[in-house]
Protein backbone atom coordinates (compact mmCIF):
# COMPACT_ATOMS: atom_id res chain seq x y z
CA UNK A 1 0.00 0.00 0.00
CA UNK A 2 0.74 3.65 -0.79
CA UNK A 3 1.57 4.78 2.75
CA UNK A 4 1.42 8.74 2.08
CA UNK A 5 -2.23 7.98 0.49
CA UNK A 6 -2.85 6.01 3.50
CA UNK A 7 -2.11 8.55 5.67
CA UNK A 8 -3.43 11.42 4.14
CA UNK A 9 -6.83 9.50 3.88
CA UNK A 10 -6.93 8.77 7.70
CA UNK A 11 -6.24 12.45 8.58
CA UNK A 12 -9.09 13.36 6.02
CA UNK A 13 -11.33 11.16 7.59
CA UNK A 14 -10.99 12.61 10.98
CA UNK A 15 -11.75 15.51 9.92
CA UNK A 16 -15.36 13.66 8.21
CA UNK A 17 -16.30 12.47 11.30
CA UNK A 18 -15.28 15.33 14.03
CA UNK A 19 -14.57 18.73 11.56
CA UNK A 20 -12.05 21.04 11.49
CA UNK A 21 -11.06 23.07 14.35
CA UNK A 22 -8.82 25.22 12.25
CA UNK A 23 -5.07 26.04 13.59
CA UNK A 24 -5.70 23.06 15.75
CA UNK A 25 -4.72 18.88 15.81
CA UNK A 26 -6.98 16.66 13.78
CA UNK A 27 -7.10 14.41 16.55
CA UNK A 28 -6.74 14.59 20.29
CA UNK A 29 -8.09 18.09 19.60
CA UNK A 30 -8.53 19.05 23.16
CA UNK A 31 -5.97 19.52 25.63
CA UNK A 32 -3.70 21.68 27.83
CA UNK A 33 -0.14 21.95 28.62
CA UNK A 34 1.97 21.45 31.39
CA UNK A 35 5.91 21.79 32.42
CA UNK A 36 7.87 19.33 34.06
CA UNK A 37 10.61 17.42 34.80
CA UNK A 38 12.13 13.83 33.93
CA UNK A 39 14.31 11.76 36.56
CA UNK A 40 15.33 8.78 35.26
CA UNK A 41 16.40 5.77 37.58
CA UNK A 42 19.54 5.42 35.87
CA UNK A 43 20.39 2.44 38.44
CA UNK A 44 18.05 0.27 36.86
CA UNK A 45 18.33 1.25 33.39
CA UNK A 46 21.89 1.32 32.93
CA UNK A 47 22.11 -2.64 31.91
CA UNK A 48 19.60 -2.04 28.91
CA UNK A 49 20.56 1.22 27.73
CA UNK A 50 22.96 3.80 27.56
CA UNK A 51 19.87 6.36 26.33
CA UNK A 52 20.85 10.11 27.73
CA UNK A 53 17.05 9.73 28.81
CA UNK A 54 17.90 7.38 31.50
CA UNK A 55 21.01 9.38 32.59
CA UNK A 56 20.44 12.60 33.88
CA UNK A 57 16.98 14.80 34.74
CA UNK A 58 15.96 16.96 32.30
CA UNK A 59 13.09 19.26 31.13
CA UNK A 60 9.66 18.23 29.72
CA UNK A 61 7.16 19.68 27.58
CA UNK A 62 3.84 17.82 27.90
CA UNK A 63 0.22 18.00 26.85
CA UNK A 64 -2.73 16.31 28.14
CA UNK A 65 -5.76 15.72 25.94
CA UNK A 66 -8.88 13.97 24.71
CA UNK A 67 -8.70 11.60 21.81
CA UNK A 68 -10.39 12.09 19.14
CA UNK A 69 -11.10 15.23 16.78
CA UNK A 70 -13.76 16.75 18.99
CA UNK A 71 -12.32 20.65 20.25
CA UNK A 72 -15.57 20.61 22.97
CA UNK A 73 -15.08 16.94 23.73
CA UNK A 74 -16.62 16.88 27.69
CA UNK A 75 -14.67 16.62 30.44
CA UNK A 76 -17.52 15.46 32.80
CA UNK A 77 -17.55 11.97 31.10
CA UNK A 78 -15.51 8.92 31.05
CA UNK A 79 -13.92 8.92 27.78
CA UNK A 80 -9.89 8.05 26.52
CA UNK A 81 -6.74 10.52 26.95
CA UNK A 82 -3.26 11.07 25.60
CA UNK A 83 -0.18 12.85 27.23
CA UNK A 84 2.23 13.52 24.39
CA UNK A 85 5.83 14.45 26.31
CA UNK A 86 8.66 16.07 24.61
CA UNK A 87 11.62 15.66 27.24
CA UNK A 88 14.81 17.62 26.49
CA UNK A 89 18.03 15.19 27.13
CA UNK A 90 21.27 16.08 26.89
CA UNK A 91 21.53 13.96 23.35
CA UNK A 92 18.24 15.72 22.20
CA UNK A 93 15.09 15.83 22.04
CA UNK A 94 12.98 12.11 23.14
CA UNK A 95 9.30 12.16 22.88
CA UNK A 96 6.68 9.91 24.39
CA UNK A 97 2.98 9.63 23.48
CA UNK A 98 0.67 7.22 24.66
CA UNK A 99 -2.74 7.10 25.39
CA UNK A 100 -5.19 5.53 27.90
CA UNK A 101 -6.18 2.06 25.57
CA UNK A 102 -5.16 -1.10 27.12
CA UNK A 103 -4.00 -2.03 23.31
CA UNK A 104 -4.75 -0.55 19.90
CA UNK A 105 -7.97 -1.62 17.96
CA UNK A 106 -6.25 -2.78 14.93
CA UNK A 107 -3.27 -3.85 13.53
CA UNK A 108 -2.02 -1.60 10.47
CA UNK A 109 -2.59 1.36 9.15
CA UNK A 110 -4.16 0.12 6.23
CA UNK A 111 -6.88 -1.47 8.82
CA UNK A 112 -6.84 1.69 11.27
CA UNK A 113 -7.75 3.69 7.71
CA UNK A 114 -10.38 1.60 6.60
CA UNK A 115 -11.74 1.53 10.18
CA UNK A 116 -11.88 5.22 9.98
CA UNK A 117 -13.22 4.87 5.78
CA UNK A 118 -15.89 3.00 7.62
CA UNK A 119 -16.88 5.76 10.92
CA UNK A 120 -17.48 8.57 7.84
CA UNK A 121 -20.01 6.08 6.80
CA UNK A 122 -22.33 5.11 9.69
CA UNK A 123 -22.67 2.21 11.54
CA UNK A 124 -23.82 -0.34 8.98
CA UNK A 125 -19.76 0.28 7.39
CA UNK A 126 -18.40 0.44 11.21
CA UNK A 127 -20.19 -3.08 11.46
CA UNK A 128 -19.33 -4.58 8.28
CA UNK A 129 -15.48 -3.62 9.41
CA UNK A 130 -15.88 -5.34 12.19
CA UNK A 131 -17.38 -8.32 11.10
CA UNK A 132 -14.48 -8.44 8.75
CA UNK A 133 -11.55 -7.75 11.46
CA UNK A 134 -10.92 -10.11 14.37
CA UNK A 135 -8.91 -7.62 16.20
CA UNK A 136 -11.72 -4.88 16.54
CA UNK A 137 -13.85 -8.23 17.50
CA UNK A 138 -11.09 -8.31 20.40
CA UNK A 139 -10.62 -4.71 21.23
CA UNK A 140 -14.26 -4.23 21.37
CA UNK A 141 -14.96 -7.42 23.58
CA UNK A 142 -11.95 -5.72 26.09
CA UNK A 143 -13.63 -2.72 26.10
CA UNK A 144 -17.07 -3.74 26.63
CA UNK A 145 -15.77 -5.83 30.02
CA UNK A 146 -13.83 -2.65 31.17
CA UNK A 147 -14.79 0.10 34.32
CA UNK A 148 -16.40 2.85 32.95
CA UNK A 149 -15.11 5.64 35.85
CA UNK A 150 -14.79 9.34 35.49
CA UNK A 151 -10.94 9.44 35.62
CA UNK A 152 -9.58 13.37 36.23
CA UNK A 153 -5.91 13.31 33.17
CA UNK A 154 -3.76 13.07 36.21
CA UNK A 155 -5.18 10.20 37.56
CA UNK A 156 -5.22 7.88 34.75
CA UNK A 157 -2.43 5.60 33.52
CA UNK A 158 -0.71 6.22 29.87
CA UNK A 159 0.06 3.30 27.67
CA UNK A 160 3.22 3.08 24.77
CA UNK A 161 0.71 0.86 22.82
CA UNK A 162 3.42 0.57 20.16
CA UNK A 163 6.42 -1.46 21.31
CA UNK A 164 10.50 0.07 21.02
CA UNK A 165 13.95 -1.33 21.87
CA UNK A 166 16.12 -0.23 24.46
CA UNK A 167 19.96 -0.58 23.50
CA UNK A 168 22.73 -1.32 25.46
CA UNK A 169 26.68 -0.14 24.43
CA UNK A 170 27.36 -2.71 22.76
CA UNK A 171 24.18 -2.72 20.55
CA UNK A 172 22.19 -5.42 21.94
CA UNK A 173 18.31 -4.75 21.76
CA UNK A 174 15.78 -5.55 24.56
CA UNK A 175 11.90 -5.01 23.15
CA UNK A 176 9.38 -3.05 25.36
CA UNK A 177 6.26 -1.31 26.04
CA UNK A 178 5.83 0.43 29.10
CA UNK A 179 3.15 2.84 30.80
CA UNK A 180 3.32 5.94 32.81
CA UNK A 181 1.04 5.40 36.59
CA UNK A 182 -0.25 7.68 38.56
CA UNK A 183 2.19 7.53 41.71
CA UNK A 184 0.06 8.26 44.42
CA UNK A 185 -4.14 8.43 43.94
CA UNK A 186 -5.69 11.51 42.46
CA UNK A 187 -9.33 12.25 42.53
CA UNK A 188 -12.30 14.64 41.12
CA UNK A 189 -11.85 17.13 43.51
CA UNK A 190 -14.91 19.48 41.84
CA UNK A 191 -17.91 19.33 40.53
CA UNK A 192 -17.66 17.81 37.00
CA UNK A 193 -18.47 20.10 33.99
CA UNK A 194 -18.04 20.14 30.71
CA UNK A 195 -14.43 22.09 31.14
CA UNK A 196 -13.45 21.36 34.53
CA UNK A 197 -10.63 19.12 33.76
CA UNK A 198 -7.47 22.23 34.09
CA UNK A 199 -8.73 23.34 37.15
CA UNK A 200 -9.38 20.07 38.85
CA UNK A 201 -5.63 19.02 37.90
CA UNK A 202 -4.14 23.03 39.17
CA UNK A 203 -5.98 22.05 42.46
CA UNK A 204 -4.51 18.78 42.75
CA UNK A 205 -1.08 19.97 41.86
CA UNK A 206 -1.32 22.73 44.59
CA UNK A 207 -2.27 20.56 47.18
CA UNK A 208 -0.40 17.61 46.93
CA UNK A 209 1.21 16.97 43.87
CA UNK A 210 1.40 15.27 40.18
CA UNK A 211 3.63 12.58 39.40
CA UNK A 212 3.81 9.54 37.02
CA UNK A 213 5.99 6.43 37.34
CA UNK A 214 7.39 5.13 34.40
CA UNK A 215 7.03 1.33 34.21
CA UNK A 216 8.68 -0.52 31.53
CA UNK A 217 8.05 -4.06 30.90
CA UNK A 218 10.12 -6.26 29.14
CA UNK A 219 9.09 -8.52 26.60
CA UNK A 220 8.90 -12.32 26.79
CA UNK A 221 10.09 -14.41 23.80
CA UNK A 222 6.62 -14.78 22.83
CA UNK A 223 5.57 -11.69 22.74
CA UNK A 224 4.19 -9.54 19.73
CA UNK A 225 6.23 -7.13 19.17
CA UNK A 226 5.06 -5.40 16.13
CA UNK A 227 1.42 -5.63 16.81
CA UNK A 228 -0.29 -3.45 19.04
CA UNK A 229 -3.37 -4.70 18.44
CA UNK A 230 -2.36 -7.65 20.80
CA UNK A 231 -1.82 -7.44 24.86
CA UNK A 232 1.54 -8.33 26.32
CA UNK A 233 -0.39 -10.85 29.10
CA UNK A 234 0.99 -13.00 32.09
CA UNK A 235 4.21 -12.32 33.99
CA UNK A 236 6.76 -9.69 32.79
CA UNK A 237 9.96 -8.58 34.16
CA UNK A 238 9.24 -5.05 35.00
CA UNK A 239 11.69 -1.99 35.51
CA UNK A 240 10.64 0.66 37.15
CA UNK A 241 12.72 3.76 34.45
CA UNK A 242 11.90 7.35 36.28
CA UNK A 243 9.11 9.70 37.58
CA UNK A 244 7.77 12.19 35.62
CA UNK A 245 7.16 15.43 38.02
CA UNK A 246 4.63 18.19 37.19
CA UNK A 247 5.76 21.90 37.60
CA UNK A 248 3.06 23.85 36.69
CA UNK A 249 0.12 23.73 33.86
CA UNK A 250 -0.43 26.17 31.26
CA UNK A 251 -3.34 26.85 28.48
CA UNK A 252 -2.61 25.45 24.89
CA UNK A 253 -2.62 29.27 24.29
CA UNK A 254 0.07 30.58 26.80
CA UNK A 255 2.12 26.93 26.81
CA UNK A 256 5.03 26.42 24.89
CA UNK A 257 3.56 22.36 23.52
CA UNK A 258 0.74 23.57 20.83
CA UNK A 259 3.86 23.88 18.11
CA UNK A 260 5.06 20.46 19.06
CA UNK A 261 4.56 17.62 16.95
CA UNK A 262 4.72 14.47 19.26
CA UNK A 263 5.78 12.21 16.26
CA UNK A 264 6.60 9.25 18.38
CA UNK A 265 9.18 8.50 16.35
CA UNK A 266 11.38 11.30 17.61
CA UNK A 267 13.75 9.28 20.00
CA UNK A 268 17.23 9.84 21.53
CA UNK A 269 20.39 7.35 20.38
CA UNK A 270 19.50 3.85 22.75
CA UNK A 271 16.07 3.89 22.39
CA UNK A 272 14.72 2.54 18.59
CA UNK A 273 11.39 2.03 17.33
CA UNK A 274 10.28 -1.57 16.22
CA UNK A 275 9.00 -2.51 13.10
CA UNK A 276 5.08 -2.25 13.86
CA UNK A 277 4.26 0.27 10.96
CA UNK A 278 1.77 2.06 12.98
CA UNK A 279 4.74 4.30 14.00
CA UNK A 280 5.67 4.83 10.49
CA UNK A 281 1.79 5.56 10.20
CA UNK A 282 1.68 7.72 12.75
CA UNK A 283 4.75 9.74 12.19
CA UNK A 284 2.93 10.58 8.71
CA UNK A 285 -0.27 11.58 10.11
CA UNK A 286 0.79 13.54 12.71
CA UNK A 287 3.22 15.60 9.93
CA UNK A 288 0.55 15.92 7.63
CA UNK A 289 -1.98 17.36 10.80
CA UNK A 290 0.70 18.94 11.89
CA UNK A 291 0.95 21.49 8.70
CA UNK A 292 -2.60 22.08 8.41
CA UNK A 293 -2.83 23.63 11.83
CA UNK A 294 0.55 25.65 11.70
CA UNK A 295 -0.22 26.77 8.27
CA UNK A 296 -4.23 27.97 9.42
CA UNK A 297 -2.52 29.40 12.58
CA UNK A 298 -0.22 31.59 10.11
CA UNK A 299 -3.14 32.54 8.41
CA UNK A 300 -5.54 34.09 11.71
C1 LIG B 1 -2.09 4.74 12.79
C2 LIG B 1 -2.54 5.06 13.99
C3 LIG B 1 -2.72 6.48 14.43
C4 LIG B 1 -3.07 7.59 13.71
C5 LIG B 1 -3.36 7.66 12.22
C6 LIG B 1 -3.08 8.73 14.62
C7 LIG B 1 -3.39 10.02 14.27
C8 LIG B 1 -3.16 11.15 15.02
C9 LIG B 1 -3.18 12.52 14.56
C10 LIG B 1 -3.51 12.97 13.15
C11 LIG B 1 -2.85 13.33 15.61
C12 LIG B 1 -2.69 14.86 15.61
C13 LIG B 1 -1.21 15.19 15.42
C14 LIG B 1 -0.87 16.70 15.44
O1 LIG B 1 -1.56 17.53 14.81
O2 LIG B 1 0.14 17.07 16.10
C15 LIG B 1 -2.64 12.46 16.74
C16 LIG B 1 -2.30 12.89 17.99
C17 LIG B 1 -2.02 12.05 19.03
N1 LIG B 1 -1.97 10.66 19.01
FE1 LIG B 1 -2.35 9.48 17.46
N2 LIG B 1 -2.75 8.30 15.87
C18 LIG B 1 -2.52 6.94 15.80
C19 LIG B 1 -2.15 6.10 16.82
C20 LIG B 1 -1.87 6.52 18.10
C21 LIG B 1 -1.46 5.66 19.17
C22 LIG B 1 -1.21 4.14 19.08
C23 LIG B 1 -1.29 6.47 20.27
C24 LIG B 1 -0.87 6.12 21.67
C25 LIG B 1 0.07 5.29 21.97
C26 LIG B 1 -1.57 7.82 19.86
C27 LIG B 1 -1.49 8.93 20.67
C28 LIG B 1 -1.64 10.23 20.28
C29 LIG B 1 -1.49 11.37 21.14
C30 LIG B 1 -1.14 11.35 22.64
C31 LIG B 1 -1.73 12.50 20.36
C32 LIG B 1 -1.73 13.94 20.82
C33 LIG B 1 -0.33 14.46 20.92
C34 LIG B 1 -0.41 15.93 21.21
O3 LIG B 1 -0.89 16.28 22.32
O4 LIG B 1 0.01 16.69 20.34
N3 LIG B 1 -1.92 7.83 18.55
N4 LIG B 1 -2.83 11.13 16.37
Amino acid sequence: ADTAQTASNTVDSFEKIFGVTEGKRRNHTKGFCFEGEFVPNSTAMQPYTNSALFLKEADVIGRLSHKGGNNNAADNKPADYGMGLLINTAAGPHNISMNTLDFFPVATPEAFAKLMMAKTQGSAAVKAFKDSNLDLQRFSAHKANKKKELTPYEGSTFNSINSFYLVDKKGKKTAIRWSFIPSKKQSIVLKPTADFFYENMQDNLNNHGISWDMVITLANPNDAVNDASIQWVGEHKQLTAGTLNVLSLSSEQDGRCDNINYDPLVLSPGVLPSEDPLLQARRNSYAISFGKRVLEKGAK
